[in-house]
C-alpha cells in the first residue's frame, strides 16, 4: 500500500523515545511552515481511551474498535498544542510514563496498527507533512523524500526525560526512567509488526552529543540538498 497524496513532501523522522524526535519535529514544522504529524500521540490517546473504557490493553478486538473510532481533535493557538478525546482536554495527560508504556503494548498489536494507518496518512496536505513515530519511513510513509532516523545513548535519553519531568516539578527515579526506556525500546524493536528501525534510505543521526539545534541545522542542510524548499 502506497501513501495518500504522492505530490505532497514528506519528512519522517523515526527513533526511540528521548532521542528528540518530538522537539525537533515542533522545530521543523514550524521552520518549514508544514503540517506536523505525532503518530505516537494516536498510540497513546488508544490507550488512554481504553483506559476510559476499562478495556484491558490485551483485548484485541475492543482496542481496534477503539482505534478505529477514536473521538479526537488537535487544535493549535500560537503554536500551542491542545488534544482533545471525547471532548476532554488529555494533552498532558497522554505524556504519563504508564500512557507511554500502554501504547507501546497495544504498539504491538498489527490490527490496531491497520486500524491507525489511514488517519496517519490523512495527515497529509499542503505544503508537507513532519511525521513524527516508529514506522514513518518503513511503513505510513515508504516514499517519503527524505527519512531521518533519531538516535541517542540510552543514557543520555534517560538522562533527558529525568530532567524533563523534574523541571515539571515531578517525581522521577533515573533507574526506574532507565528500565522503562530499555524494555520500551525492547518491545518496539522485536515486534513483529512495523518494528522500529531505520528505513534502508534513512539517514542515521546521533544525537547523543548534539544540541537540539546542531540536529535541527543537519536536517535543514538534508532539505535543501534534497531541495524540499
Ligand atoms: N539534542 C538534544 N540535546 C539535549 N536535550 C534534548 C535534545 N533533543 C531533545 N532534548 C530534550 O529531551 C527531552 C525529550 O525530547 P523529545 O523531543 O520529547 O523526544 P522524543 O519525542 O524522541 O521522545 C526533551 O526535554 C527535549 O527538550
Ligand atoms: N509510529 C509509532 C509511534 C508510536 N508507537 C508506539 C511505540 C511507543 O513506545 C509509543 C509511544 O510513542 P511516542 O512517540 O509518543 O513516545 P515517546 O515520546 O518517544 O516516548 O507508541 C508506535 O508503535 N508507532
Amino acid at each position: 500500500m502506497s501513501q495518500n497524496n504522492t505530490r505532497v513532501p514528506v519528512i519522517t523522522v523515526d527513533g526511540p523515545s528521548g532521542s528528540g524526535k518530538g522537539t525537533v519535529c515542533r522545530l521543523l514544522a514550524k521552520s518549514l511552515g508544514w503540517l506536523l504529524l505525532d503518530s505516537g500521540a494516536l498510540y497513546r490517546l488508544t490507550a488512554l481511551a481504553a483506559s476510559h473504557h476499562g478495556v484491558s490493553i490485551d483485548d484485541e478486538e475492543a482496542l481496534v474498535v477503539l482505534a478505529a473510532h477514536l473521538d479526537v481533535r488537535f487544535t493549535t493557538h500560537d503554536d500551542v498544542v491542545q488534544i482533545i478525546l471525547e471532548g476532554e482536554e488529555v494533552t498532558q495527560a497522554i505524556r504519563s510514563e504508564t500512557v507511554g508504556n500502554d501504547a507501546s503494548v497495544i504498539a504491538a498489536i498489527g490490527s490496531v496498527r491497520t486500524a491507525l494507518l489511514e488517519r496517519q496518512r490523512a495527515f497529509v496536505e499542503m505544503p508537507g507533512l513532519i511525521a513524527d513515530g516508529r514506522d514513518m519511513g518503513t511503513v505510513v510513509f515508504p516514499d517519503a523524500p527524505l527519512k531521518i532516523y533519531l538516535d541517542a545513548s540510552v543514557e543520555e535519553r534517560a538522562s533527558r526525560r529525568y530532567n524533563q519531568l523534574i523541571n515539571k516539578g515531578l517525581d522521577a527515579s533515573l533507574g526506574v526512567i532507565m528500565n522503562d526506556l530499555q524494555e520500551r525500546d525492547a518491545r518496539d524493536m522485536n515486534r513483529s509488526v512495523a518494528p522500529l528501525k531505520p528505513a534502508s534510505d534513512a539517514l542515521v543521526l546521533d544525537s547523543t552529543s548534539m544540541t537540539i539545534e546542531a540536529v535541527l541545522n543537519t536536517v535543514l542542510e538534508e532539505v535543501r540538498h534534497k531541495g524540499l524548499r
